[in-house]
């Protein structure tokens, strides 16, 4: 993920890999809430993915290792579902976690942190959702966000970009990539950071949007060639989504009812011409502040842009410059 790849490096991505969950109706099995079954279970298949939603403990084993991918959801989580989204994290198949509303209870963050030990491909929440599974993840590192007090169920109330530097830090900590959506959906390695700004706001009123998304992304990762696309498949899968939601609204949507039918259709119907010139994805620059005097400093971190400060005691900060690596 280097920054020659460029917005149209993106653009053409983007189709490749939807092209190929056409052309190979990936099975994609999803442990998922009860809420989001039929509209994950839609925009699988209007995509051109096939999707399957099976929760019985004495089906997963038999069932799950014959999928392309799986998608674990715990909105919707009671005792008897969890020994079946670990027997399904834990088939060796490629898999993505949606720890909707983590922090709800004690019960559901314990469960969300024993599936993240089984080392998901890819893990997609809202700001509100990474930064509660952070701070209980990196306890250990004294994260410094809080997202208790204003715990506002399966929506966030935090932007996408508060969650960016947890996010980062979580990828590091478990090896996953993780994906916070919102205005911008960011998607981390913990190095690298992508962000895919399709999208409309709309798209939160209509219940398990994220959750939809979040099936796409195990969709596309089942046709990435390599594991370690996990961040291709999330941006594009993501972006792709919020296009579709773009083209819904344009299409006549007056609310979230008429937008969830229009943006099923939208992604239906995607073509080459409006994947390749409307997908928005771009490598997310972010600035390393050094205090520190220019001449002094020699740069450690080439691959990001370094923020020089010149900085007096007692005087504040005098001038800065950008330098872009
Ligand atoms: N302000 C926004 N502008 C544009 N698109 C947005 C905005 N907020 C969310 N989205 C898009 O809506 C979709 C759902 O994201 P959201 O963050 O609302 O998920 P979520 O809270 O997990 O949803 P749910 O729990 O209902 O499934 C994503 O595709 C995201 O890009
Ligand atoms: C509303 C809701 N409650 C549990 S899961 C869910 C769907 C959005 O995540
Ligand atoms: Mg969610």
């Amino acid at each position: 993920m280097d920054e020659e790849r460029t917005a149209a490096w993106w653009g053409r991505r983007a189709w490749e890999l939807l092209s190929a969950v056409r052309a190979r109706a990936p099975l994609v099995h999803c442990v998922t809430n009860l809420v989001s079954m039929d509209i994950a279970a839609n925009a699988l298949l209007a995509a051109g993915a096939s999707p399957a939603m099976v929760h019985s403990l004495r089906e997963v084993p038999e069932f799950t290792p014959r999928c392309d991918a799986v998608c674990v959801n715990v909105g919707t989580l009671s005792e008897g579902w969890l020994p079946s989204m670990r027997a399904a994290a834990s088939a060796g198949r490629p898999w993505v976690l949606d720890p909707v509303a983590a922090a709800a209870s004690e019960f559901r963050m314990e469960a969300c942190l024993s599936l993240l030990a089984l080392r998901p491909a890819v893990v997609r929440g809202n700001a509100s959702e990474i930064l509660a599974l952070a701070s209980r993840s990196l306890a250990a590192a004294a994260s410094s966000s809080s997202s208790s007090s204003t715990f506002k169920g399966a929506d966030s109330t935090h932007d996408s970009g508060d969650a960016l530097q947890d996010a980062k830090a979580l990828a590091r900590s478990t090896g996953a990539v993780i994906a916070v959506s919102g205005a911008v959906d960011y998607v981390t390695d913990g190095e690298r950071v992508v962000g895919a700004s399709n999208g409309v706001a709309m798209m939160q009123k209509i219940t398990a949007t994220g959750c939809a998304a979040t099936a796409l992304i195990a969709a596309f990762l089942a046709v990435v060639e390599e594991p370690s696309d996990a961040m291709a498949a999330a941006a594009c899968a993501l972006a792709v989504f919020g296009l579709a939601g773009e083209i819904g609204m344009e299409s006549g949507a007056k609310g979230p009812a008429s937008l969830r039918m229009h943006l099923i259709d939208a992604l239906y119907c995607l073509d080459e011409q409006t994947v390749t010139s409307r997908v928005r994805i771009s490598l997310h620059s972010h600035h390393l502040t050094v205090i520190t005097d220019r001449e002094s400093c020699t740069p450690r971190k080439s691959s990001s842009r370094i923020q020089f400060v010149r900085y007096r005691p007692g005087m504040g900060i005098l001038n800065s410059e950008i330098d872009g690596h």
